[in-house]
Formats: C-alpha cells, sequence, structure tokens
C-alpha cells in the first residue's frame, strides 16, 4: 500500500542543505497499522508529507497503491489524495462555514463516494449525532478531531496518513478519539500510517519503528 525505496530529503536553510532523510527504507501492507516514533524534528513530518505526495523526495521512490507519485504531476497526486488517502493532522483543518454533516461528507463527495448509510453510521459512532447542524467552532477540541477522523474515513481510503492526532487533546479525550480511530480503521480496512511521540498511543498499532539520523532503525 506504501512503500519508501531509499528516500532522501533535505531543505535547503540559509547554512546550506539540511539532510532530513537519509535513505529511509519502509513498506506498509494493506490494511496494516504501523505507528511512525522519533525525536523531535528527525523528520516524522517530512516522511508522512512524502507519503502524501504533499512534497517528492530527492531522490528514492515513493509507492502509494503501487504508484510511483514522482511519476505523477500536481493533479495526478491531488487525484491520488483524493482517491485513496485520508489525512488526519493534530489541526483539525475542518470547513468553517460548512455544518458538521457537511464538513463529514466533504471529503467522500469529492472521492465521488458517498455512502449515505455509512455517513450516518460515522455520524452516531462518533457522538455528533446531535450535533450534525452545528459548525465546526461550535464543537469542543475532542468533536473537532473526532469530525476530522471520520471526515477522513467517509470515503474509505485505502490508507489513512495521521500526525499527532491526539496530540492536542488532554490524556483522557485522547485515548477516548484514539480508540474510535483504530476501530474504525479496522472496520474500513484502511492501512493506518500514524506519527507520535507517545509509546501508549503506538502500543495497539500492529507495529512501529523509529526514525533516527534520518532512517528507520
Ligand atoms: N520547509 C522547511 N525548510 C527548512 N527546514 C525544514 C522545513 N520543514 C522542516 N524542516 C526541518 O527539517 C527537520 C525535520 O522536520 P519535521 O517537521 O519533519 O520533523 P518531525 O520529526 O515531524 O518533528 P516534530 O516531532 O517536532 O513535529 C527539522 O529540523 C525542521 O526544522
Amino acid at each position: 500500500m506504501l512503500e519508501f525505496r531509499q528516500v532522501h530529503k533535505a531543505y535547503a536553510t540559509p547554512l546550506g542543505p539540511l539532510e532530513v532523510l537519509t535513505g529511509v527504507n519502509l513498506t506498509l501492507a494493506a490494511g496494516e497499522s504501523l505507528a511512525l516514533m522519533g525525536e523531535s524534528g528527525c523528520g516524522k513530518s517530512t516522511l508522512l508529507h512524502l507519503a502524501a505526495g504533499l512534497d517528492l523526495p530527492d531522490r528514492g521512490e515513493v509507492r502509494v497503491a503501487g504508484r510511483a507519485i514522482s511519476s505523477l504531476g500536481e493533479a495526478g497526486r491531488a487525484r491520488l489524495r483524493r482517491e485513496t488517502l485520508g489525512l488526519v493532522f493534530q489541526q483539525f483543518h475542518l470547513v468553517p462555514s460548512l455544518t458538521v454533516l457537511d464538513n463529514l461528507r466533504l471529503q467522500a463527495r469529492l472521492a465521488g463516494r458517498e455512502d449515505r448509510a455509512w455517513s450516518a453510521e460515522l455520524v452516531e459512532r462518533l457522538g455528533l449525532a446531535g450535533l450534525a447542524r452545528r459548525y465546526p467552532e461550535q464543537l469542543s477540541g475532542g468533536q473537532q478531531q473526532r469530525l476530522a477522523i471520520g471526515r477522513a474515513l467517509a470515503p474509505r481510503p485505502a490508507l489513512l496518513l495521521a500526525d499527532e492526532p491526539t496530540g492536542n487533546l488532554d490524556e483522557s479525550t485522547a485515548d477516548e478519539v484514539l480508540d474510535l480511530l483504530l476501530a474504525l480503521v479496522r472496520d474500513t480496512g484502511s492501512a493506518l500510517l500514524m506519527v507520535t511521540h507517545s509509546p501508549r498511543v503506538a502500543a495497539p498499532l500492529d507495529r512501529c519503528l523509529q526514525l533516527s539520523h534520518g532512517r528507520i532503525g
């Protein structure tokens, strides 16, 4: 579902190139869940951006659902994101002018895969049923993140990419949101790549890898 082969990525800085990834190899099978850990600044978000096709590797290959992202143009990568990926970030990135229900359906509509029964089930399971006509600013942080998760999973993406999805929430809300995310991922059969600092968050996933000194250890 996701493969990194000898991936290198550097950023230009005033002091010269900053080599962040220096030969990353990674394979994630369909339906598998993987936690990616590592010290702050080691390149976890960089790796996730490459997996999402939001950025391109300098060298090496990133393949998503069998397609090399470097071989796709901007529009092709956007289509791949729409049709294959779900993205959940620490900041929820909800659309403020849309209701809870319309936010939830948005991604599935864009992917041309709206499933009303599944959307209705998601709203229930995410505890948002009574809030469907509200707007994001009228929700708590935990509710906003549950909505962001529901929006990402409404099209049943083959791969969900999550960057510290519970990083903004208090511990008990984070546990609840994580349990829900994992249960929904199991039901959709999506593969999951999740960046986290927390061993507790990583524990229930199938595998956990450490990124250090630009490589997966
Ligand atoms: N656009 C950029 N230009 C220059 N340097 C960057 C850029 N984006 C990230 N970096 C640097 O690259 C390194 C890796 O950043 P990245 O955000 O991938 O790390 P991270 O492991 O996700 O960190 P954290 O756990 O703190 O979120 C850091 O040193 C960061 O300062």
